[in-house]
């Protein structure tokens, strides 16, 4: 029985990862659950899964799931309550399937306690990835990629040495507005961002799809799930979302991962891994897909990408400026507060004022994502 912890159950992978693990109840135990503010689903969970602690954003959350629920689960709420769901329970395995850099130090403080990482919060390792992998290695914990690209690079790699890859490459929907122009993205709104062609995924994804940043992000995860330089790390777009990435060898083979669009594949492969097992998703028929396309990406039209490279290759603390500042203005425009273009804008903009720290410890990396997150507030 594989014991495990889900931070952000309630959201799109949090809840298919419930999903995968209803599929296999006498493979795992659900041991801890932290969830935001859906207390109406965080009580469903709580009856079918029978977590021993469960965590909610704040302290009046907490107070009305202790009145609605009827199990002995421990209540908690807030970042106390989040380091305990990731580091305070018998979980060998810890799904960080919270959005945003708010899920660093709940993932430190799992890697800490020897948790292994499914790991889906993206932001955390582009926030972070020196301190997040370095701890990794000490304490032997393993990051299990879910986020669909890195899951399939994984499976390629299937152990492969670093020196036998050539590149990697990242395939990308082109999110929402892919057929678009850039003179037609400027009066879009934020209904039309939200309509991902492939994924139906949480806001904040579905828009860093929509901006490339999304891709921008995962290049930098990559860089630090795999150990490789930008130079080796390539991004294709792929308006089918069927190869969810490859890995072209020194021989010049290439090694893909094809699928459905499911989440609970990788989720799943991460949630068994090394193992494979049977999933409820529907079969990819490559004779009813017909045929795939590949576009070569544009970096005049996804500013954001070619952004998220640059701070990458500068690194030290400029991936957490690049982060924070694009959680910051993708919040401000699913307020309606900015334009769709204003995102990449205000990104330029924070990363612009900003020096470099080299190698900055929590403290100067929490200090700089306050600092980004202010600057992109106060930014018109
Ligand atoms: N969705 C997808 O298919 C994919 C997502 N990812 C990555 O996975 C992560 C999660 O994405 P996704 O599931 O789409 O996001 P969602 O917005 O659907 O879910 C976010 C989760 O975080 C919880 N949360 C938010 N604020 C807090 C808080 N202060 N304390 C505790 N929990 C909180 C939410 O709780 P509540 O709703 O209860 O408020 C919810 O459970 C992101 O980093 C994303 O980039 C990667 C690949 C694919
Ligand atoms: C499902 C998943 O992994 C998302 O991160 C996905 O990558 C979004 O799609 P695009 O970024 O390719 O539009
Ligand atoms: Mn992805």
């Amino acid at each position: 029985m594989k014991k495990v912890s889900i931070l952000g159950s309630t959201g799109s992978i949090g809840t298919q990862t419930l999903d995968v693990i209803s599929h296999y109840p006498e493979r795992f135990e659900v041991e801890g659950l932290a969830g935001g503010y859906n207390i109406p689903l965080l009580i469903e969970q709580i009856e079918r899964f029978r977590p021993r602690k469960v965590s909610v954003a704040t302290k009046e959350a907490a107070e009305q799931l202790r009145t609605a629920v009827k199990s002995d689960v421990q209540v908690l709420h807030g970042e106390e309550g989040l380091h305990e769901i990731a580091a305070g329970t018998d979980a060998e395995l810890v799904v960080t399937a919270i959005v945003g850099s708010q899920g660093l130090k709940p993932t430190l403080a799992a890697i800490d306690a020897g948790k292994h990482i499914g790991i889906a919060n993206k932001e955390t390792l582009v926030s972070a990835g020196h301190l997040v992998t370095e701890l990794a290695k000490r304490r032997g914990v393993a990051l299990l990629p879910v986020d669909s690209e890195h899951s399939a690079i994984f499976q390629c790699l299937n152990g492969e040495s670093r020196d036998r890859v050539h590149k990697i490459t990242l395939t990308a929907s082109g999110g929402s507005f892919r057929d678009r122009t850039r003179d037609e993205l400027t009066h879009v709104t934020v209904e039309d961002a939200l309509k991902h062609p492939n994924w139906s995924m949480g806001a904040k994804v579905t828009i860093d799809s929509a901006t490339m940043a999304n891709k921008g992000l995962e290049v930098i995860e990559a860089h630090w799930l795999f150990g490789l330089p930008y130079d080796q790390i390539e991004v294709l777009i792929h308006p089918e979302s069927i190869i969810h990435s490859f890995v072209e060898f020194v021989d010049y083979s290439i090694i893909a991962q094809l699928g459905m669009p499911d989440m609970r594949v990788p989720i799943q492969y991460a949630l068994t891994y090394p193992d494979r097992m049977a999933t409820p998703s529907e079969r990819l028929r490559l004779s009813d897909v017909g045929k795939l396309q590949f576009r070569e990406m544009d970096f005049d039209r996804y500013p954001c990408l070619r952004m998220a490279y640059e701070s990458g290759r500068t690194g030290g603390s400029m991936p957490t400026v690049y982060n924070a500042a694009n959680e910051v203005a993708v919040e401000r425009f699913l307020k309606g507060e900015i334009s769709f273009l204003a995102i990449e804008e205000l990104i330029a903009k924070v990363m612009d004022k900003h020096s470099p720290v080299p190698a900055p410890d929590l403290s100067a990396i929490s200090e700089i994502d306050r600092w980004a997150r202010q600057e992109v507030r106060s930014l018109h």
